[in-house]
């Protein structure tokens, strides 16, 4: 998984983000690393071979360098020929030094080794909670005011849910720590829906792709949106890309997926309308899901497969949900906050559309006098998600 060339002369310019001391990477792979070490353990009863490794990784982050995968390690050999070993982890780039971590995290705890742990789901004790709160059940009875409303309100109401529960990310509400996270600002800091929703208003619709994010509390308005854009005959059909393990905490998985259909067919009014509509979508081939492997790599998507490449190309519109996948979209560097999104998109074989609330420190597609108002602020606008963007390239 080495990162091939620079897929443009562009890509030469801006530097790829690293763990800068005093920067937010660096606070992700200090912090929020080694506070989830600590949660896992907490979170499930692991045995003692499990909790030596998990000891083992904490020691590598904190003062170590990065150690390849034990050979023995199923799939190790994907990972062979990465050019960062012997690196301390801040020195590389960010993008592979967090998707490395959670793989080998996952090895720590045998999630991949045959036997009584293979498949169990780290973080699945935290997704559970989130699922189980009394707070999605008021989100999911709100959805029974949604057809009193016109249909143009319908689309921006289902739109914004999806957009801000990509605020609900487990990883991202360690480091929020007990002050919560801040208030939503409710002007968008790019708002390109009306080219999203023109994109979509054609005779004969075709196929949308939804690349997840979180699971559960973003899952479920992703969901909704999913039907709607099936009911309203936007979507001839949908393909969900899940992840193929667990990932950054809360990323979804199938299991994740079925949870969430489950929790909507289990509640009452418009929510469980929903539930069976998408129920009866996957049977029928409406509702498709993928779980391709390049969903776990630490590569921006530049560099996909043909064949992932392929099903972006035949979708009348990818939406890419939440802050990683915008920084693998447009690469996972400092750009210019004001460089056009269409311009680092190009390569993407179809249109595209990020729904995302600003996490990390990457921006691009700002108009300048919106560039400047953020900064004057002082405020953490880049990391902190408050803010949010929806972003189209066709
Ligand atoms: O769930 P999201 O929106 O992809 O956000 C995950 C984000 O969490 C981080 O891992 C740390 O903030 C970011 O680097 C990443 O982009």
């Amino acid at each position: 998984m080495t990162l091939p060339g620079p897929a443009s002369d562009d890509h030469d310019h801006a530097p790829v983000i690293v763990g800068t001391a005093g920067s937010f990477a660096r606070s992700v792979l200090d912090e929020r690393h080694p506070a989830l070490i600590e949660r896992v353990r907490q979170a499930t009863p692991y045995p003692p071979e499990q909790q030596r490794a998990l000891d083992a990784l904490l020691e590598e982050i904190t003062e170590g360098v990065i150690e390849p995968l034990d050979e023995a390690e199923p799939g190790a050999g994907q990972w062979r020929d990465e050019p960062h070993y012997g690196q301390r982890w801040p020195d590389v780039p960010f993008l592979w030094a967090e998707s490395f971590f959670y793989r080998k995290l996952l090895a720590a705890l045998r999630y991949f080794t045959p036997g009584p742990w293979q498949g169990v789901d780290p973080f699945a004790p935290f997704k559970n909670a989130e699922l189980a709160s009394s707070k999605l059940d008021d989100e999911l009875s709100a959805l029974d005011r949604l057809p009193q409303l016109p249909s143009e309100e319908q689309d921006r109401t289902l739109l914004h849910s999806s957009l801000w529960g990509n605020r609900a990310d487990l990883g991202f509400q360690l480091s929020a720590g007990a002050e919560g996270l801040g208030a939503r600002v409710p002007g968008l800091v790019v708002d390109d829906s009306a080219e999203l929703w023109r994109i979509l208003a054609v005779a004969r619709p075709g196929m949308v792709c939804l690349v997840a994010d979180n699971a559960g509390p973003e899952l479920l308005p992703d969901l909704v949106l999913a039907d709607h854009l099936l009911t309203t005959r936007r979507a001839a059909s949908v393909m969900l890309h899940l992840k193929p393990y667990p990932y950054y905490v809360s990323d979804a998985t199938t299991a994740d997926a079925l949870a969430c259909l489950d929790r909507l067919t289990a509640a009452s009014g418009h929510a469980a309308d929903v539930g069976k509509r998408l129920r009866q979508a996957m049977t029928s081939g409406r509702l498709i899901l993928r779980t391709h492997p390049f969903f776990c790599a630490p590569l921006p998507y530049a560099f996909m497969p043909d064949d992932l490449r392929r099903d972006f190309s035949t979708a009348r519109l990818t939406i890419m949900k939440g802050d990683l996948n915008y920084r693998r979209l447009v690469g996972d560097r400092h750009w210019p906050a004001t460089i056009p999104f269409t311009e680092v998109t190009a390569y993407f074989p179809a249109a595209v559309a990020a729904l995302r609330t600003l996490k990390s420190d990457v921006a691009t597609g700002l108009a300048p006098h919106a560039l400047e108002q953020l900064d004057a602020t002082g405020e953490a606008w880049r990391t902190s998600g408050t803010h949010a963007l929806i972003q189209v390239s066709v």
